[in-house]
C-alpha cells in the first residue's frame, strides 16, 4: 500500500518537474524568438526545431549552406536570420558590415561555433590552435610566433620543396596519361597538398602521392563529423551505425594527434642532441616552446593538427575547382597555357620569381576563389547590442559574413556566374569588402601566401607537361563538408603535352 502511494507521489513529482522544465524551455524559446522576430528571414517550420527543414536538407547534403543563404539573401535582403533549434544564425552581406566585423578586433570569433573544432566526441582534435582559439590575447601570442614562418620571404626559400612534391604529382599523373583513362584529379590534388604540408610544415618523410595515406581519410572523417556537429542526435544516438561512426571519428582524431606528438618529439630530439633544427614551419613553434616556453606540448599538437587540416583540403579544393573552370572555359585555358609556355617554358625548377611573373594565373586563381571559396565565410560575435543595416541586433548574437554569397552578387561582380579572370584586372573599390576568400583583418588566413605559392607551382608543373580534358557529363556541383569542394571527382582524360 505504502509502495503504491510513494509510486503515485513520485509520478506526480516527476510530472510536475517535467511540466516545469517544459514550460521553462517554452518561455526561454519564446523570449529568444522575440529578440529576433523583427529581423528578416523565412517563417520557422516548428517552434522547437526552428528552420528544421533547411537544416535537415543541409545535413543530408541535399543543399549546401552557402547556397541556402544565397537564396535567402536574394529573397529577404542583406540581413537574414534562421533558427536551428534555439540558436539564431544571422548572416549579413553588406560591405560596411564586413569591414566593421572583420577589421575590428572588438568582435571575437564565437567560441560555441568552434567547439566542434576543439574536440570530437570528447577526444581532443584541433584544441585551441590558431583557427579555434577565441581568446584574442592568447591567440595573438601564438599568431605572432607563427607569422614569420608564413611570411613570403621565408616561404620563398622553401619553393624547392613545393617543386619536389609537384614533380612527384606529374610523375604519378604521367603514368595515367594515355588519353582514355578517367583520372580523378580531386584525389590526386588531395595527395599532393598532403605531401606539401607534410614536407614544408613538418619535414615528414614518405611519399604521400604514390602511397595510399591514412591521413587523408582521417581528415575527411573529422571534417565530416565537425559538419555533422549541427545535429545533436549524432552525439547520442545509440544505434550501431552511429556508435561505429563515433568510434571511427575518435580513432581518426587520435591518429592525427598521435602523429603530431611523434613529429614534435622528433624535432625536440634534435634540440636535445644539439642538432640544427629542420627548416620547416613546426621548427618556429619548437624554438619558441624551448626558448620562451610559449607552447605546452598539448598546444604544439593543437597547432600541428590545425595546420595539417587547414593547409591540406583548402588548397586541394582550390586546385580541383580551378581545373573544372579551366576545362569548362577553353579560351581561359589557352591564354593560361601561353603564359606558362612563355614564362616557364621547359624550365624544371620553378622559382618564386617565376611564379610572380604568372600574372594571368593569379587572376585565374582569384576568379576560382570568387566562385568557389573553400571556406565560405567567417563568423563574429557581437559583444553588445549593435545596429546592423538599420536593425537592432542583440548582444551575444553570432553574425556570419559569407564570401561565397557576396562574390556571386550582381551588384559587386557583374554577370557573376561567368568565369572571367580578367574582371580582377581592374577591380575597383566596390569589390574591396565583397571578396574575402581568405577572410580579412587580424584573423585572416595565415596560410594565404603558402596556398597561393603552392597552387601556382603545382599548376605550372602540370600544365607544362600534361594536357587535360574534362570527362563530359560528370557532376560539377558543390559538396558541403565544412569546407566546400566539388561534388564530382573532377575526372579528366590526361595525355602528355605536345608542344
Ligand atoms: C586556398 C587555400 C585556403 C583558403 C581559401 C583558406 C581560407 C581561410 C579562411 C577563410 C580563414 C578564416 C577562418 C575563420 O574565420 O574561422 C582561414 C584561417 C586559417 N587558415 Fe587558411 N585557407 C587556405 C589555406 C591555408 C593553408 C595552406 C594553411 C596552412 C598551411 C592555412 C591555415 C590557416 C590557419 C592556421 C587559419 C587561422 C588563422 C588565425 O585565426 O590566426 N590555410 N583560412
Amino acid at each position: 500500500m505504502l509502495f503504491w502511494l510513494l509510486l503515485q507521489y513520485g509520478m506526480i513529482v516527476f510530472a510536475v518537474v517535467v511540466g516545469l522544465l517544459f514550460t521553462a524551455a517554452v518561455c526561454y524559446l519564446y523570449y529568444v524568438h522575440q529578440k529576433y522576430d523583427h529581423l528578416p528571414g523565412p517563417k520557422r517550420d516548428a517552434f522547437f526545431q526552428g528552420h528544421s527543414s533547411i537544416l535537415k536538407k543541409v545535413l543530408a547534403k541535399e543543399e549546401c549552406f552557402a547556397e541556402v543563404y544565397a537564396k535567402l539573401h536574394r529573397e529577404y535582403g542583406p540581413l537574414v536570420v534562421l533558427f536551428f533549434y534555439h540558436m539564431p544564425f544571422l548572416s549579413a552581406v553588406d560591405p560596411k558590415v564586413v569591414k566593421e566585423l572583420l577589421l575590428n578586433n572588438k568582435y571575437p570569433k564565437p567560441s560555441l561555433n568552434y567547439d566542434a573544432f576543439r574536440s570530437l566526441f570528447g577526444v581532443p582534435f584541433m584544441g585551441n590552435g590558431l583557427v579555434s582559439e577565441c581568446n584574442h590575447e592568447k591567440w595573438a601570442i601564438h599568431r605572432r610566433i607563427l607569422n614569420p614562418a608564413f611570411h613570403r620571404q621565408y616561404l620563398k626559400e622553401l619553393t624547392g620543396t613545393f617543386n619536389e612534391s609537384a614533380d612527384r604529382l606529374v610523375q604519378y599523373l604521367s603514368l595515367k596519361a594515355d588519353g582514355k583513362t578517367e583520372v580523378k584529379l580531386i584525389h590526386a590534388f588531395e595527395r599532393v597538398t598532403l605531401d606539401v604540408i607534410c614536407k614544408v610544415a613538418f619535414s615528414m618523410e614518405g611519399d604521400m602521392i604514390q602511397q595510399e595515406s591514412l591521413f587523408g581519410d582521417a581528415i575527411h572523417l573529422c571534417l565530416d563529423s565537425m559538419y555533422q556537429a549541427g545535429s545533436p542526435i549524432i552525439k547520442i544516438d545509440p544505434r550501431k551505425k552511429y556508435r561505429d561512426y563515433r568510434r571511427d571519428v575518435k580513432k581518426a582524431a587520435r591518429l592525427l594527434r598521435g602523429t603530431g606528438l611523434k613529429v614534435i618529439n622528433d624535432h625536440l630530439e634534435d634540440v636535445r642532441q644539439g642538432r640544427e633544427l629542420k627548416k620547416d614551419i613546426l621548427s618556429h613553434v619548437i624554438k619558441s616552446a624551448v626558448v620562451d616556453g610559449n607552447f605546452t606540448m598539448e598546444e604544439m599538437i593543437d597547432e600541428f593538427v590545425t595546420l595539417f587540416v587547414g593547409g591540406y583540403e583548402t588548397t586541394s579544393t582550390l586546385l580541383s575547382f580551378t581545373m573544372v573552370c579551366l576545362g569548362q572555359n577553353p579560351h581561359v585555358l589557352k591564354k593560361l597555357l601561353e603564359e606558362v609556355d612563355s614564362v616557364i617554358g621547359d624550365k624544371e625548377d620553378i622559382t618564386y620569381d617565376d611564379i610572380i611573373k604568372m600574372e594571368y594565373m593569379m587572376l585565374v586563381l582569384k576568379e576560382t576563389l570568387r566562385l568557389y571559396p573553400p571556406v565560405i565565410g567567417s563568423t563574429r560575435l557581437l559583444p553588445e547590442d549593435a545596429d546592423i543595416l538599420g536593425y537592432k541586433v542583440p548582444a551575444g548574437s553570432s553574425v556570419s559574413i559569407l564570401s561565397y554569397v557576396m562574390a556571386r552578387m550582381e551588384e559587386f561582380f557583374p554577370d557573376p556566374l561567368t568565369f572571367d579572370p580578367d574582371r580582377f584586372k581592374d577591380s575597383d573599390n566596390r569589390t574591396m569588402y565583397a571578396y574575402f576568400p581568405f577572410s580579412m583583418g587580424a584573423r585572416s588566413c595565415i596560410g594565404q601566401q603558402f596556398a597561393m605559392i603552392e597552387a601556382r607551382v603545382i599548376l605550372c608543373k602540370i600544365l607544362q607537361k600534361l594536357d587535360f580534358k574534362l570527362v563530359p557529363n560528370q557532376d560539377f556541383g558543390i559538396y558541403d563538408q565544412l569546407t566546400i569542394r566539388p561534388s564530382g571527382d573532377c575526372a579528366n582524360y590526361i595525355s602528355l603535352r605536345n608542344k
